[in-house]
C-alpha cells in the first residue's frame, strides 16, 4: 500500500501476515470517505497476540507532503491544545522539542509505544487512525528569534463584534491537534506529547472533543453537530480542481524565500464555539431549519433535492420570500456570497459539563484549514458576524490561528525547514 497520510491505511505488514493480500484490498480508507468498517484481522502492536478490527488497525502515515489530520476523515476522539515555550527557551529548545514530538507522533501513529517510559494506556490497541498535527502561533516567532520568517498570513485575526474571547484559552506559541478513533489511543498520545514537552514548554490551554464513532451509522455519512444538523456537506473536496490551491500553501509560491518553509503547509483557525443549546432546543423544527437553510434530518437544502443538491439561492416561495432566508447560515457562508472564499471545516464537538449559567457547556471546536486565512475564514466570519441567523444561538469563546508546516520527509521532524533552514 502506498505511504500517504491523506489516506488511512491498514498496515500492510500486519494484514499480509494474517489475512493476506485479498483481505487488505479495500481497507484503505479514502480521505473524503467516512469511516469504513470492515471486519479484518491483524496482529496487535508491540508483539501482542490478540487481533484487531479494521478500526483498530487503520493507520495514517506520519511522513508525507502534508501533515496528517488535515484531510484525514473526522476521528471519533480529539484533543487540541496549545503550549507556550517556557521562560528562557528559544530556538534551540524549540527545535529539540519538535524533534521529540515528531518521533513520538511517528511511533504512536504506527501503533508503536513511546520511545521512553510509555504509559501503557494504548497497549492492546492498534493505531486507530491516530494523527498528531503540529502548528506554530504568531508569538512563536518572537520567542525563537524568527520574526523575519513569519508569514503575513499569520497576522492576528481581526476582531469580530460577536467575539467573547477568553485570552487564556486563545492563541499560544505551539499548537497540537490529536485525533483517533479510540479514546484511550488519543489520550495515550496526549500524555506522551505532554511528557515530551518537559521543561521546554507548558500547556496554555487544552480542549477535548468527539465525533461519531466509526460504524455508528449503517453506511458512512456526513457527521452531525450537537444542534443535530448534518454539518460538513459543502466542504471543499480533494477531487475538486481548486482544492489544493484553496487549502494548502503552494510549494513554490510567489512569496519571499523566507516563507518557503510553509510551502505545502496550511493555516488552521481554531475556535471554541459554545452552542446555546437550551435556547436552540426551544425553536421549532421549522425555525431551526430556517436558521441554517437546510432540512435538519437529511441536510438537503430547503429548496429541495438531496444532501448534495446545490442551494437554489434565487428560489422564491409562495409567500414571495426567498425559500432560503437572507440570513440563513448556509446562504451567508457560501463561497458564491464571499468572493469564492472557502475553507475545509474539520471540527470536533465538545461537552465540558454544565456552565455557570446552568446550561450545557457544549458546542463545536471549530477547526478550519485554508491556504490563506484572508481568503478563507476572515471574509466569511466578517459576513456571518454581520447577519447570520445562527449567531443568536452560538458564542465564540476562544480563538487561535496557527501556521501548520508541510508534512515531514523521511528522517525530518515537523518544522525543521523553519527551525534549521
Ligand atoms: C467562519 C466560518 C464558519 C463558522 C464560524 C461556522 C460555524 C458554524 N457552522 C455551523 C453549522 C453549519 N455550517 C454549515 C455550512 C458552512 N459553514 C461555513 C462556515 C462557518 N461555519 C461554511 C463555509 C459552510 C459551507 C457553506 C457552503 O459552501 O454552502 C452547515 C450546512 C452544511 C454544510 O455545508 O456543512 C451547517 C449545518 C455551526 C453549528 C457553527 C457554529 C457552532
Ligand atoms: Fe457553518
Amino acid at each position: 500500500m502506498t505511504e500517504s497520510n491523506t489516506d488511512i491505511e491498514i498496515s500492510r505488514r500486519r494484514l499480509l501476515g494474517t489475512v493476506g493480500a485479498a483481505g487488505a484490498t479495500g481497507l484503505a480508507l479514502g480521505a473524503t470517505g467516512g469511516a469504513l468498517v470492515q471486519s479484518a484481522i491483524a496482529a496487535t502492536p508491540s508483539g501482542g497476540t490478540g487481533s484487531l478490527s479494521a478500526v483498530g488497525a487503520a493507520r495514517v502515515a506520519f511522513h508525507g507532503e502534508r501533515q496528517a489530520g488535515i484531510t484525514t476523515p473526522l476521528q471519533a476522539k480529539g484533543h487540541v491544545l496549545a503550549f507556550d515555550l517556557a521562560p528562557g527557551a528559544g530556538r534551540k529548545e524549540a527545535a529539540a522539542l519538535m524533534r521529540r514530538w515528531s518521533e513520538t507522533a511517528r511511533r504512536l501513529m504506527a501503533g508503536e509505544t513511546a520511545a521512553t517510559a510509555d504509559t501503557g494506556i494504548a497497549l492492546d490497541a492498534g493505531p486507530c487512525s491516530l494523527t498528531v498535527t503540529f502548528g506554530f502561533g504568531h508569538s512563536f516567532f518572537e520567542r525563537t528569534g524568527l520574526t523575519a520568517r513569519r508569514p503575513a498570513a499569520l497576522d492576528p485575526l481581526p476582531d469580530f463584534s460577536s467575539d467573547r474571547l477568553d485570552p487564556q484559552r486563545s492563541n499560544g506559541d505551539l499548537w497540537v491537534q490529536i485525533g483517533a478513533d479510540d479514546g484511550l489511543v488519543a489520550f495515550h498520545a496526549l500524555r506522551a506529547i505532554q511528557k515530551d514537552a518537559g521543561d521546554a514548554a507548558r500547556v496554555r490551554w487544552q480542549m477535548d472533543g468527539f465525533n461519531r464513532s466509526p460504524g455508528a451509522t449503517a453506511s458512512p455519512m456526513t457527521s452531525r453537530n450537537l444542534m443535530g444538523q448534518v454539518d460538513g456537506t459543502n466542504n471543499p473536496k480533494p477531487s475538486e480542481a481548486d482544492f489544493e490551491k484553496r487549502i494548502f500553501v503552494p510549494a513554490a509560491g510567489p512569496g519571499p524565500a523566507e516563507h518557503a518553509w510553509m510551502g505545502g503547509g496550511s493555516y488552521a483557525v481554531v475556535r471554541r464555539i459554545r452552542m446555546l443549546l437550551d435556547e436552540w432546543d426551544k425553536q421549532s423544527l421549522a425555525q431551526q431549519e430556517q436558521v441554517i437553510g437546510r432540512n435538519k434530518a437529511t441536510g438537503a437544502p430547503l429548496t429541495g433535492g438531496s444532501e448534495t443538491t446545490a442551494l437554489d439561492l434565487d428560489k422564491i416561495g409562495p409567500d414571495g420570500k426567498a425559500v432560503i432566508p437572507a440570513n440563513a447560515h448556509a446562504r451567508i457562508s457560501a463561497p458564491a456570497q464571499n468572493g469564492g472564499a472557502a475553507m475545509l471545516r474539520r471540527p470536533f464537538s465538545f461537552h465540558d459539563g454544565t456552565a455557570e449559567d446552568g446550561a450545557p457547556d457544549a458546542g463545536l471546536l471549530f477547526i478550519c484549514w485554508q491556504a490563506d486565512p484572508l481568503r478563507g475564514f476572515v471574509p466569511v466570519q466578517r459576513k456571518l458576524d454581520r447577519g447570520d441567523a445562527l449567531s443568536a444561538f452560538i458564542r465564540h469563546e476562544s480563538s487561535g490561528l496557527y501556521a501548520v508546516p508541510p508534512g515531514p520527509r523521511d528522517g525530518e521532524y515537523v518544522g525543521q525547514r523553519l527551525l534549521e533552514g
